[in-house]
């Protein structure tokens, strides 16, 4: 791939995807409390080093005995054993049981020696809690109702996780099953990646703060923040940087402070055929390394990647539409494999088509859409207009609906690839 400082080429989106993974640099690693650790990614693999449960636990309030001791033994036929000790949970047994002996035990507790099986309350006619064994009455006995067979309601020793075996890869995102994982396991404190710093500029003279009264011909940055939440959902750290002037070398010395701390740029804008389309401006000049600056795809065709002092930039058009979809399929993915996922690209699936697309392209489209199933199917429709100039129909996309090029678009009940927009 050349230095593109002048010209275009024009790339498929894979090609892209490739270029841009090829310049990935893996974060770092730092240890968070359990607590703040959802969301993160795990920096390394965990592995079980004891076995879940690591006792053989009784799975039922009941009483612990041998199976063999309660042959025979039905509601009008009960087998009597003699009481030992009640064994609630967290408790170690006094006594290993012998024949025709049982211990009261609880959900959980430690089964006792000489026990293979565990009858359920209900089963013996020592239904109500009983004072007597509590207070380790020897004395009392229990009536099992039911025969029992060697293991039932006993977890055995590693029933759940073998010691040694491989629980969570590195790169995990965490949610609340691998933050049971982590806790069943000890980490109070967790290895996940640092966070990416993304900074995010947007570029334009008609762009006002959010807080600022409209005017003629200017209006609101909503880009920055717009992709300060999709940095955010895909584990970055965004910070929402200044705008950006139209003059290339006050936009050089602004990205060049940020590369003092950030890991990745973003801008928006500024990337197409346009008089101040100044990042376009900015390539011409700089001494950083352009990698693509035109992509087979609608909206963000002019969206270029470059690396600067070894960072990525991501400049996205700044038609609303194009920057999400941008950030969607380039960005998202370098951060995922920047905090250690091995698979960093959008999950592709299939569903039927719900409404003609009756736009043809000379690019493969990347459509918003909402998606649903019915009837067993899954069934896609555009969000809304699709205008990469459109802002508002971003907000009801669950998936990308990839309309491919030429022709006449598609046609309802057509079966068409979707991308996935979720975080996984
Ligand atoms: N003659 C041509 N004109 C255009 C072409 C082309 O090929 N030939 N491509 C069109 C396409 S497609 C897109 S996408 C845009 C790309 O434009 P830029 O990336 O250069 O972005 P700007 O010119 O700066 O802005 C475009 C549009 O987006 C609005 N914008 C910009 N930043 C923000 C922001 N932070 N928040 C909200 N809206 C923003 C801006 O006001 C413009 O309306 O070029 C087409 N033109
Ligand atoms: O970048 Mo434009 O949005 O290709 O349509
Ligand atoms: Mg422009």
């Amino acid at each position: 791939m050349g230095n593109l400082k002048f010209g275009r080429e024009t790339i498929r989106l894979e090609e892209a995807q490739a270029r841009v993974l090829r310049f990935v640099r893996r974060m770092e690693k730092e240890r968070v409390p359990l607590t703040e650790a959802a969301g993160r990614r795990l920096a390394e693999e965990i592995r079980a080093d004891h076995p879940v449960p690591h006792f053989r636990r009784s799975g039922v309030d009941g009483y612990a005995l041998h199976a063999e001791d309660t042959a025979g033994a039905s509601g009008r036929t009960p087998v009597r054993f003699e009481v030992t000790e009640t064994i609630p949970c967290g408790v170690m047994p006094q006594h290993s049981l012998g024949r025709g002996q049982a211990a009261r035990i609880m959900t959980g507790a430690v089964v006792p020696e000489g026990a293979d099986a565990v009858v359920m309350l209900e089963m013996t006619d020592r239904l109500e809690r009983d004072e007597r064994t509590e207070e380790s009455d020897a004395a009392a006995s229990v009536g099992v109702l039911r025969a029992m067979m060697p293991g039932e309601n006993i977890s055995p020793i590693g029933q759940e996780v073998a010691e040694g075996e491989t629980l969570l890869p590195g790169g995990r995102k965490i949610g609340p099953g691998e933050a049971a994982i982590l806790a069943t396991f000890g980490y109070s404190h967790v290895p996940v990646f640092k966070k990416p710093k993304v900074a995010i500029f947007s570029t334009g003279f008609e762009l006002l703060p959010v807080e600022a009264s409209l005017r003629p011909g200017l209006i609101r940055n909503s880009n920055s923040y717009m992709l300060a939440c999709q940095v955010t959902d895909a584990g970055g750290e965004p910070t929402i940087m200044p705008a950006l002037p139209d003059d290339p070398g006050k936009v050089q010395s602004a990205l060049a402070e940020a590369l003092e701390w950030a890991d990745v740029l973003i801008t928006t804008g500024g990337v197409s055929v346009g008089d101040k389309d100044v990042l376009v401006e900015l390539f011409a000049q700089w001494d950083g390394e352009l990698h693509f600056n035109k992509i087979e795809m609608r909206p963000g065709s002019p969206t270029s990647f470059g690396c600067w002092q070894g960072k990525p930039l991501f400049a996205l058009s700044g038609n609303p539409g194009a920057s999400y979809v941008g950030f969607e399929l380039l960005a998202r993915p370098y951060l995922r494999a920047a905090l250690g996922s091995s698979d960093p690209l959008p999950q592709i699936s299939s569903a039927c088509l719900d409404a003609d697309y009756r736009k043809g392209s000379a690019y493969p489209r990347y459509v918003r859409g909402t998606s649903r199933v019915e009837q067993g199917m899954v069934k896609v429709k555009p969000a809304g207009r699709d205008q990469s100039s459109i802002m508002i129909s971003i907000k009801d996309a669950d998936c990308l609906i990839l309309i491919p090029a030429g022709g006449q678009g598609a046609q309802a009940g057509a079966l068409v690839t979707t991308i996935s927009l979720m975080e996984k």
